[in-house]
């Protein structure tokens, strides 16, 4: 190890690739067997006094916390896309650059959406459990009967790079593809989507209704009884965005009453340890938080976090800089 490489520390362990590539360019030191946390990142950021801290959407970074970072780092590059983790303005105005890792996850997140709407609308959880249980019976002609996916109206809210892909891949199914978004997109990144400034009157029209916004940075969620009582009625709701965009008392409700037929989840308001009573619900098709866990994304993910601290070292732009 030299001792004139950038110092660097990292709150999770990487991808092995990344991994090998911190042991050539960086000094860091040994892998986390574990996820650090808040306080852990901190103890570490002092002892080791880096340049660079990687973090994950797991250990969130703000207020005291980044007054309490050592002078030494200069750039906070976090392994993810949502930044909801992160005061991004407190570390800027700090004078610590801030990067995420934008596009390289847009595929396999607009997948894991594609699953999550099917998997709801088929309820695979239902015949996941009965098959293990012991299916045992001939399902009668109209026992357990799921929701045709193909030719459905797909309401999406926040039409970002993510919201677009599945855009593209709810054609294949084809759907009729409607969006909510802070603006209407050029008709060449629409994607064939129909934009709605007001989602009272687009959410009477959704038969499956899919989020892909960030989190508001107040916490407040865009579900809430209200909006998901403006969807008709069996209607299905997906989440591969934030927990925090959805008011979850309000979606259990929901899905207890029969508002909606299904839901498909991989994000939660406590994670990693979400609310029994969504546990508890037949009609939920749940994953833990891993729309971008493939080999290829997070293998680019990490090289990409690990692009911006070259970057940053050698004084040339970043390649994703946030930038507010
Ligand atoms: O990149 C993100 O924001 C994630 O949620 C990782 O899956």
């Amino acid at each position: 190890m030299s001792a004139d490489k950038p110092r660097l520390i990292r709150s999770v362990r990487l991808l092995a690739a990344a991994e090998k590539r911190i042991e050539a360019e960086f000094l860091a030191p040994p892998s986390p067997a574990t996820p650090l946390n808040t306080a852990a990142i901190l103890k570490l950021a002092h002892e080791f006094q880096p340049t660079a801290v990687l973090v994950t959407h797991h250990a969130p970074l703000k207020g005291q916390d980044i007054a309490a970072l050592p002078d030494c780092v200069k750039l906070v590059a976090t392994v993810s896309v949502g930044l909801d983790h992160l005061d991004v303005p407190a570390l800027l105005a700090r004078g610590i650059a801030v990067s995420n890792t934008p596009d390289v996850l847009t595929d396999c997140n607009a997948d894991l959406t594609m699953m999550l709407i099917i998997a709801a609308c088929r309820r695979a959880a239902e015949y996941y459990t009965l098959m293990k249980k012991g299916w045992g019976h001939t399902l009668g002609m109209d026992e357990m009967l799921g929701h045709r996916v193909t030719g459905k109206t797909l309401g999406i809210i926040g039409m970002g790079r993510i919201g677009q892909a599945v855009a593209r891949r709810a054609h294949g199914f084809e759907m009729n593809v409607l969006y909510h978004n802070r603006r209407q997109l050029d008709p060449a990144q629409e994607e064939g989507a129909t934009y709605y400034a007001s989602l009272e009157e687009m959410l009477p029209k959704c038969n499956i209704l899919s989020l892909h916004l960030p989190a508001a940075p107040n916490g407040q969620p865009i579900m809430t009884a209200r909006t998901l009582g403006l969807l008709p009625r069996g209607s299905v709701l997906v989440n591969a965005a934030r927990g925090a965009l959805i008011d979850e008392t309000a979606l259990i409700d929901a899905l207890r009453s029969g508002q909606l037929a299904g839901a498909g989840l991989d994000v939660y308001r406590n994670e990693p340890n979400p609310d029994p009573r969504i546990l508890a619900l037949p009609n939920v098709f749940m994953t833990p938080h891993v729309g971008s866990a493939t080999v290829e994304t997070r293998t680019a993910m990490c090289m990409l976090a690990l692009d911006n601290v070259a970057a940053l070292v050698a004084g040339t732009p970043l390649p994703s800089p946030v930038t507010a």
